[in-house]
């Protein structure tokens, strides 16, 4: 700032004598010839450039395309609102898009300063009236915003080949930090517009407030995904070396209640991505499935939940495979173009579809996507749709054990230590399969005489993991008893069948010999 302020001083003084300088040319410009004033202006503004030192650019709110705020300008203004805006003593403060989040920027006709490499370089706010001709045309113009950038000559190259692109960047990450994540459904296609691109998609702020710490599960594992996020996340370079499209899949399968969903808000909240939730049954065909993915952005989560049920993929993929006769291998399993024919291919999404969207358009819509399928049934899924390469990394998401329930124990009751029924959780938890929904709702009575008390709550669930126990072993006794009884069933059935079969084949050899019988005696009767 103190050299900021010598600046200021010197130029100060400076300013009396161009000030004089500008009338004098105010006055004599009119009686000048234009060709002699264009000369004059140009070689006044070359010796303004040899006293002063100072090279200034500006970056103007609108660019050339008059609609559209500029990338540079809104970058800049996130980087000077973070990095600068404290050491300015004029703010300006502004709710964000949310209505939530409050944002803060140096305000108009204030000058910060940045430090970069060793230079100082001045940030300068200002805005300008539109002119009246673009008024005319266009009524309600707003004054332009700029900033302009001052640094001395010498550094030129570093504030135009590192320094902006530095803002540039550092801007786009900081608008990326502080941007209302959201959370898109897709639109029935009939609500489709061919006017706007964006019908396609609807979507509400997305809030949900899973967190990796919440999440209840095995701490090795949870670390094992945290690991493979943050690797995916900061190889974008990586993916562009080995010519991969920089997505990553994930299947997530467990029974219900385990948390798959919970894993996806966690994830996204981890990443700060976008997430697209894909209702596949709202897809009628290939081709709209196509649109759709079209229309996603990067830094974002695509996510089909219950894919075993979403649509009929299975089926259709072993009606073509015995079709065409392949064997059982992965490469088979591409989709080939031309498709193979499908008989209803207009109206449906076929694996083929599904497979297209995760390898060929995918790879062809800019990167960090990532992919996530849940399912409760994994042996139900084709294997083509879920094998490395599409699904990345396969993630089960299991019944409550101990570890996980630890962290239950703190989220709900703020049990944080070891207390004394967790022995009695622990062995029960290892001995039955309850899932963390339900242990989680064990942990969250919300009577209003005794709200979250840990021991009643823990007690609670000790009977709840006892009942669901008991529960079990009924079920598996009784599973065991159907099993002898359609067992019995069966060796009674194939004794019966055995034992027809065996009446039938005598009658038949009765019936034979009789035949012999009759046709010996006929001989015996016949002249020789
Ligand atoms: N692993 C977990 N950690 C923390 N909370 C969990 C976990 N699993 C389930 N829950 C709790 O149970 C509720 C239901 O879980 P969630 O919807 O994530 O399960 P899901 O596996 O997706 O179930 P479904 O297969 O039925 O869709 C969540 O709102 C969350 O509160």
């Amino acid at each position: 700032m103190a050299a900021a302020a010598m600046m200021v001083e010197r130029w100060a003084g400076l300013g009396s004598v161009v000030a004089s300088v500008l009338f004098l040319w105010s006055m004599v410009q009119n009686h000048i010839p234009p060709t002699l004033r264009l000369y004059l202006t140009a070689w006044a503004s070359k010796l303004s450039s040899y006293i002063n030192p100072y090279l200034q650019i500006t970056i103007s709110e609108y660019g050339a395309e008059r609609f559209q705020r500029s990338d540079l300008f809104l970058a800049a203004e996130a980087y000077l609102s973070d990095a600068c805006a404290r050491r300015a003593r004029r703010l300006r403060a502004e709710l964000g898009k949310d209505s939530k989040t409050l944002q803060v920027s140096v305000d108009d006709h204030e000058e910060v300063t940045d430090e970069f490499s060793g230079t100082t370089i001045w940030w300068y706010a200002s805005k300008r009236q539109p002119k009246a001709s673009v008024i005319n045309f266009y009524p309600g113009q707003d004054e332009k915003r700029f900033y302009r950038v001052v640094f001395h000559r010498r550094h030129r190259d570093l504030v135009v080949d590192t320094y902006l692109p530095f803002v540039l960047g550092e801007g786009r990450a900081v608008t990326v930090k502080n941007r209302q994540r959201r959370l898109f459904t897709n639109n029935a296609s009939s609500s489709w517009s061919p006017y706007r691109a964006k019908s396609v998609w609807s979507h509400v702020p997305f809030e949900h407030p899973a967190t990796f710490d919440t999440l209840a599960m095995d701490p090795d594992q949870k670390e094992a995904i945290l690991d493979d996020l943050t690797a995916f996340q900061e190889s974008k370079e990586y993916y562009a070396k080995v010519g991969k499209a920089w997505k990553r899949g994930y299947l997530l399968y467990g029974p219900p209640g385990t948390g798959k969903s919970t894993m996806i808000a966690a994830m996204a909240n981890f990443l700060d991505y976008d997430v697209y939730d894909l209702e596949l049954t709202a897809v009628k065909n290939n081709t709209e499935l196509r649109k759709l993915f079209i229309e996603t952005t990067g830094k974002s989560i695509i996510v089909i939940e219950d894919i075993d049920c979403s649509v009929d993929l299975t089926g259709k993929r072993r009606k073509t495979k015995k079709a065409s006769g392949d064997k059982d291998s992965d490469d088979n399993d591409k989709p080939k173009l031309p498709m193979e024919p499908e008989k209803d291919d207009a109206t449906k999404v076929t694996l083929s579809g599904l497979l297209n969207f995760i390898d060929g358009l995918w790879s062809a819509c800019g990167g960090e996507r990532i992919i996530i399928f849940t399912t409760n049934h994994k042996e139900k899924l084709d294997p083509a749709l879920i094998r490395r390469g599409r699904m990345d990394k396969h993630i089960e998401m299991s019944y409550c054990r101990f570890e996980g329930f630890k962290v239950l124990a703190n989220n709900y009751l703020d049990v944080v230590v070891e207390h004394e029924l967790f022995g009695e959780i622990r062995r029960l938890l290892e001995e039955t399969d309850m899932s963390p929904a339900d242990v989680a709702e064990n942990l969250m009575p919300m009577s209003k005489k005794k709200k979250r008390d840990p021991n009643v709550c823990l007690l609670g669930l000790i009977e709840a993991l006892k009942k669901a126990k008991e529960d079990a072993a009924v079920a598996k006794a009784k599973e065991e008893e159907d099993a002898k009884e359609a067992e019995a069933k069966k060796a009674k059935e194939k004794e019966e069948a055995e034992a027809k079969e065996s009446k039938e084949k005598d009658e038949v050899k009765d019936k034979t010999s009789e035949e012999t019988n009759g046709e010996i005696k006929q001989a015996d009767k016949s002249p020789e």
